[in-house]
């Protein structure tokens, strides 16, 4: 980021009885960011944003919007708007009714009110729907109008908690790509929970990614996923062949292997996990000297397949990823390589127990 930031959260610690949900975690949001707070279940990623709304206190830190101590100003005067999961509409409402309420609370005339509804209207594609009630449209449409709601105020953040959960797959792909149309066209920073690798790597500029409270890494989606920080991060973001072992000059030494050539910056002889993206896995014709295997199953996606081979000496298959229609079957040998390789801390708790495994979000 170049500007100063427009949200900065400085060493907050939240805490509930016993429970420590954010031990102090600071970052810095840019104007006109597409933020995403991501993390398993627990990690606090709701925590930090309704700290942020101004819903929870935090036990220490400073939480900055321009320069400004956000938790000073009530939560009313905050420039933050939130978007709930639920999309708290009113039922007896119609869609601009709805749309409006919020600026008839702050006293602006209705010729105001009607011009700036009549605009968000348009930018969220409801222009046909204006008169109807929430129960007559679909969930996509509800969505649109929970956020038209929530920009029509014209907020300088604006945080969406799981936007898009309660729509079904194929809705929420579509909603995906709006939103982000949606974020560049109005201009403002969005700051989305989500708990969703996927979602955030097509949504967002940057990824804060959360663990137990903890900031684990903050980068864009391409950073994260080509460089993660931590096995935890390499196995939350995208599919990933992890490979734990012990450093050693030039890789990591895994058992029933040997050692994998990767790229790191770690001591020799700490525990520490290669990382090869299935993309990253060659397969080869098995007559190539190296590491041999089987072919377990092909799964066609479409534009691209993957490849489980089973490799003799470790517990788990191998993924590979190839361009579309793959030629191999069950049953063929394999020479495998791999390709770029990255050595990473081995900090998960269940890391130790199992000796390599294979993730596939
Ligand atoms: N009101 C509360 N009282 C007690 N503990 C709470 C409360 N709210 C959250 N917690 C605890 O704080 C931690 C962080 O919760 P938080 O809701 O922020 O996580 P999250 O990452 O948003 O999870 P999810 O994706 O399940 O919503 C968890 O251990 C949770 O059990």
């Amino acid at each position: 980021m170049t500007s100063a930031p427009l949200l900065r959260v400085d060493g907050v610690r939240a805490v509930y009885g016993d429970t420590v949900a954010l031990h102090d975690v600071s970052l810095d949001i840019g104007d006109n960011e597409f933020f995403a707070l991501l993390g398993p279940s627990g990690c606090g990623k709701t925590t930090l944003l309704r700290s942020i709304a101004g819903f929870e206190t935090p036990a220490s830190g400073r939480i900055e919007v321009d320069g400004e101590d956000l938790l000073r100003m009530p939560a009313h005067k905050r420039p933050v708007n939130m978007m709930f999961q639920s999309y708290a509409l009113f039922p007896h409402m119609s869609v601009e009714k709805n749309i409006a309420y919020g600026l008839e609370s702050e006293g602006l005339g209705r010729a105001e009110i009607a011009r700036r509804v009549a605009e968000v209207v348009d930018v969220v594609g409801l222009g046909q729907l204006a008169k109807r009630r929430p129960a007559q449209l679909s969930g996509g449409q509800r969505q649109r109008v929970a956020l038209a709601r929530a920009i029509v105020k014209r907020p300088r953040l604006l945080l969406l908690d799981e936007p898009l959960s309660a729509l079904d797959r194929q809705v929420r792909a579509s909603m995906q790509l709006e939103l982000k149309r949606l974020q560049h066209e109005v201009g403002l920073t969005f700051v989305v929970v989500t708990h969703d690798q996927e979602e955030a790597m097509s949504m967002a500029d940057r990824i804060a990614v959360l663990r137990d409270g903890r900031l684990e890494q903050l980068a864009t989606p391409q950073e994260l996923y080509a460089n993660p920080a931590s096995r935890f991060v390499a196995s939350f973001i995208g599919s990933a062949n992890l490979l734990d072992g012990t450093t050693t000059v030039g890789g990591v030494d895994v058992p029933g292997l040997g050692v994998v050539e990767a790229a790191h910056a770690l001591p020799v002889g700490e525990p520490a996990t290669a990382v090869v993206r299935p993309e990253d896995l060659e397969l080869t014709d098995a007559a190539t000297t190296g590491l041999r295997g089987t072919v377990i199953d092909t799964y066609f996606l479409g534009g691209a397949s993957t490849i489980s081979v089973e490799v003799p000496g470790l517990e788990a298959p191998l993924l590979a990823t190839v361009h579309g229609a793959s030629r191999l079957a069950r049953g063929d040998a394999v020479g495998v390589r791999f390709g770029r390789t990255s050595a990473v801390a081995r900090d998960d708790a269940g890391a130790a127990a199992s000796a390599q495994e294979a993730v596939s979000a």
